[in-house]
């Protein structure tokens, strides 16, 4: 499709991470000169014919740089205090800028929980795919004000992944502060940003240096994790400098020779609910340990459900429905599944020939 200046882009539906660094002054205060430029360069997106959806960060740096003065306050608190009123200046912001491009803008504000069930699950997505059939750009950030502790998502990267693959994008750009994975210390003149990561086993935790950056919550690792396992999910992602002017147009041009670390996707992308299984690890209920055989069945390239006679014990209790995590015989884990009864007659069936698939194919995803 083209665009006023007639360029071509690669992708006609992405999502954009907008990193709390990219979008945050060394002081910690929101940078609003650098979230005007992404608007403008989203607007050109936009207006050339992509579907957008922004999972913004953001929140807590706007509030703190509303509220310079406050009581005392522990990090949990001040997270609440910062978002509550943050969210509210952000999306304001975000508001004003888009409406100076005529663009409309909607703000979905979600949490771990609301990914743990397929019924809400498929609510979000319908949220947001009626959005964007009326143009509306929908700005996602985490409900940070009522998310606390382990009800948290790592990061937003991990929520940028979840959207991604949920709304069937071509693309997850994810903007930081930096040109993107370099396979060394970020800060040695010798390192060298890695461009392109093929799809399947690649360990670069060598490279990933494990303090965090200022601004950010879960660092490198984080995002190459997600990264990797979104590509699997056969959408291309693409970690880039969200801190150079027009890096999204450049970027996505057809041809484009920007510096940036691009995640090959697969080929073979798996249904929708294998993928929505494939990023529910936080949310499942129970544990099931399967011996050496059921192991070797499972990772053959044989579409093989999970029979009760291969299972060795079962930890937790679930329900029909629930997702459960599965442990190989050296207690390592190897996927998840959806549970087609409950843990109390699973139990009854440990080890039973001839009994029903305690998780059927279609709801196994293994890493
Ligand atoms: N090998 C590496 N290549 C690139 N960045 C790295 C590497 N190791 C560690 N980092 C750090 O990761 C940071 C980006 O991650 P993060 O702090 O989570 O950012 P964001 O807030 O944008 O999500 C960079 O600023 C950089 O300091
Ligand atoms: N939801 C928070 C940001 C959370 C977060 O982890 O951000 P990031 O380090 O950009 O992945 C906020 O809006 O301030």
């Amino acid at each position: 499709m083209k665009n006023e200046k007639s360029v071509l882009y690669q992708y006609k539906r992405i999502a954009v991470k907008i990193g709390s660094n990219v979008l945050t002054r060394k002081d910690g205060t929101l940078d609003i000169t650098r979230m005007s430029a992404l608007v403008d360069q989203i607007a050109e997106l936009h207006k050339s014919g992509i579907e957008i959806i922004l999972i913004s960060s953001g929140a807590v740096a706007s509030g703190r740089s509303e509220l310079k003065e406050h009581k005392k306050l522990d990090a949990v608190s001040s997270r609440q205090l910062f978002s509550a009123v943050g969210q509210a200046k952000l999306i304001n912001r975000y508001y004003e800028l888009f409406r100076e491009h005529g663009i409309s803008c909607g703000q979905v504000l979600t949490m771990k929980e609301n990914f743990a069930t397929r019924r809400h699950y498929l609510n979000q997505k319908h949220c947001m795919d009626i959005m964007l059939e009326n143009n509306v750009i929908p700005i996602v950030n985490e409900n940070d004000t009522i998310s606390v502790t382990e009800l948290m998502f790592t990061d937003n990267d991990e929520l940028s992944g979840l959207i991604a693959t949920m709304m069937d994008m071509e693309a997850l750009i994810i903007l930081s502060n930096i040109d993107g994975i370099y396979n060394g210390s970020p800060d040695d003149p010798k390192s060298t940003v890695i461009t392109e990561i093929k799809n399947g086993k690649n360990d670069l935790s060598s490279y990933i240096q494990t303090h965090k950056s200022s601004f950010g919550r879960g660092g490198m690792l984080t995002k190459c994790n997600i990264a990797r396992k979104v590509a699997d999910e056969g959408i291309t992602v693409i970690i880039a400098n969200g801190k150079k002017d027009n890096i999204l147009p450049d970027l996505l041009q057809i041809g484009s020779k920007m510096v940036c670390t691009r995640f090959l996707p697969s080929s073979k992308a798996p249904s929708s609910v294998k993928k929505w299984i494939a990023h529910s690890a936080g949310f499942a209920k129970g544990e099931i340990y399967i011996n050496q055989c059921a192991t070797e069945m499972l990772l053959s390239p044989k579409a093989i459900s999970l029979l009760p006679i291969g299972i060795t014990q079962i930890i937790g209790d679930f329900e029909k429905g629930d997702i459960v995590r599965i442990f190989n015989h050296k207690n390592e884990a190897i996927g998840l599944g959806r549970a087609s009864f409950d843990s109390n007659k699973a139990r009854k069936l440990i080890g039973q020939q001839g009994a029903k698939p305690l998780i059927h194919y279609d709801y196994l995803y293994l890493d």
